[in-house]
């Protein structure tokens, strides 16, 4: 079987597009993992199916290049966004959001950070807020979710950190019955702030949007840093703006690479 793709990405955290709208397409977990592999297949850092939905102008189904299915993609969801018009309603498994491309940027309002230890989940009842936990110096995370699960931990310096060790353990602590997205962050500013990322499922990403919004929802949580601000990432940076209720809109840009086909 032929499969043709789009490859876009959303501040270099990029995609593989396959719009099954007309021609329905599940991959198994070997074919997303198939796809996603960076030299064998199309390479990606998520694998992204465009449905059709009853609800909203498409479904986006989302898996990571080791198989699994995500709830939640900021980044993909721009890059969708963008190939649906200038407003469309994007369903995922974490709900209904509703995005407006306004010339080469992306606004998407990605919902409401949820703190609830059960929303994130957790293994046991604990305060999200702080997470009274650590491994190697990092401590007393936020824990939350926006619609897939994340860790945020403040720390001085980013680049001092070495997330690619600790990133995986902490992704598959037992605390996380379905894993974690890990991410640190650097006040730089109480507008900006530099964040890195382990992405559960992908790991090292150039940029996660889900992750920028939950640093930002974090961080205005512990009353950090005003309620808009710039998350710079590797791979650029995403505007924030968390309201009272916690609901989250990120904007930022989106690209796309190229169009082709692969054999399944
Ligand atoms: N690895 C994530 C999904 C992709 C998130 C990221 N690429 C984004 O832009 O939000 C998870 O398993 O929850």
């Amino acid at each position: 079987m032929q499969r043709a793709f789009t490859k876009m990405h959303g501040l270099g955290n990029d995609f593989a597009v396959f719009d099954a709208r007309a021609q329905p397409f599940t991959p198994t977990p070997a074919q997303a993992r198939h796809i996603a592999d960076r030299r064998r297949g199309v390479g990606c850092d998520q694998l992204i199916l465009i449905e059709p939905s009853t609800r909203a102008d498409a479904f986006m189904r989302i898996f990571n290049p080791d198989g699994s299915e995500a709830e939640a993609c900021g980044n993909a969801t721009r890059c969708v966004a963008s190939l649906l018009g200038r407003s469309a309603t994007i369903e995922t498994r974490a709900g209904l959001l509703r995005t407006r491309t306004i010339d080469r940027a992306v606004r998407v309002d990605m919902g409401q950070a949820r703190f609830g230890w059960q929303e994130v989940p957790l293994a046991y009842a604990m305060d999200t807020s702080a997470l009274p936990v650590g491994w190697d110096g990092l401590a007393h995370p936020v824990a939350l979710s926006m619609g897939n699960p994340h860790l945020v931990f403040i720390v001085p310096d980013v680049d001092a950190v070495d997330l690619a060790a600790l990133g995986p353990v902490i992704e598959q602590d037992p605390l996380f019955p379905q894993r974690i997205n890990v991410n640190i962050v650097q006040i730089t500013s109480e507008t900006a702030v530099r964040h890195r990322v382990w992405e559960r499922g992908a790991g090292l990403t150039e940029a996660c949007g889900s992750g920028a919004c939950a640093v930002g929802a974090a961080l205005v949580k512990r009353r950090l840093t005003h309620a808009t601000l710039t998350v710079h990432m590797p791979g650029g940076a995403l505007l924030i703006e968390v309201a009272e209720d916690f609901a989250v809109a990120m904007t930022g840009p989106v690209a796309t690479a190229f169009s082709g086909v692969i054999k399944l």
